[in-house]
């Protein structure tokens, strides 16, 4: 299986990078793990930020229509870790499975990004920084691994 991340700006603090690699090592034995990092604008007005960053996602998902793509959304609806890990499972035993997991700008998605016909995926009702929210990404698909291969991990 094929997993992408496709977030914005990079990891730039050590205990971020350490605790992402840990994880991303741990996903390495089950799938390939490739973090794709876009470039952010913020420092026009935030709705034009908007617009710019969600315009930079969709024009690079283009090259990604054979994955299916799965918006992580504060707003969306809540995903338990059990429903999260049959988003993956439904797609380990295709062919050539490729998920990619979008982790959105800071100043939100555009309503044409919403409007797109994408997997919308919330990890609850807080809003978690964008490079915390990485390293919980990761954790919570190599949790899904755990579970999916009934594996024994932490509860
Ligand atoms: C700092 S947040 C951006 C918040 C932004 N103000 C909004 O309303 O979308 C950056 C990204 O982290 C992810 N994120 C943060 N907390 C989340 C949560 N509880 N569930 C799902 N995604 C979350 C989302 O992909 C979000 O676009």
């Amino acid at each position: 299986m094929n997993i992408k991340i496709i977030c914005f700006g990079k990891l730039d603090k050590k205990f971020f990078i350490d605790s992402f690699n840990e994880y991303a090592n741990r996903i390495s034995k089950y799938a390939n793990l490739q973090v794709i990092e876009l470039k952010e604008e913020y420092q026009k007005e935030d709705i034009v930020n908007k617009n710019i960053n969600s315009d930079l996602l969709l024009e690079k998902l283009k090259a990604f229509s054979d994955h299916e793509i799965i918006c992580m959304d504060v707003s969306s609806k809540n995903y338990s870790t059990e429903e999260f890990t049959s988003i993956i499972e439904n797609n380990k035993n295709l062919k050539q499975a490729k998920i990619a997991f979008i982790i959105g700008p800071s100043d939100g998605y555009s309503d044409k990004f919403l409007a797109q016909n994408f997997k919308k995926v919330s990890f609850g009702n807080i809003t978690l920084p964008h490079q915390l929210f990485r390293v919980i990404l990761a954790e919570q698909i190599y949790r899904a691994f755990k579970i999916m291969n009934n594996e024994k991990y932490h509860k």
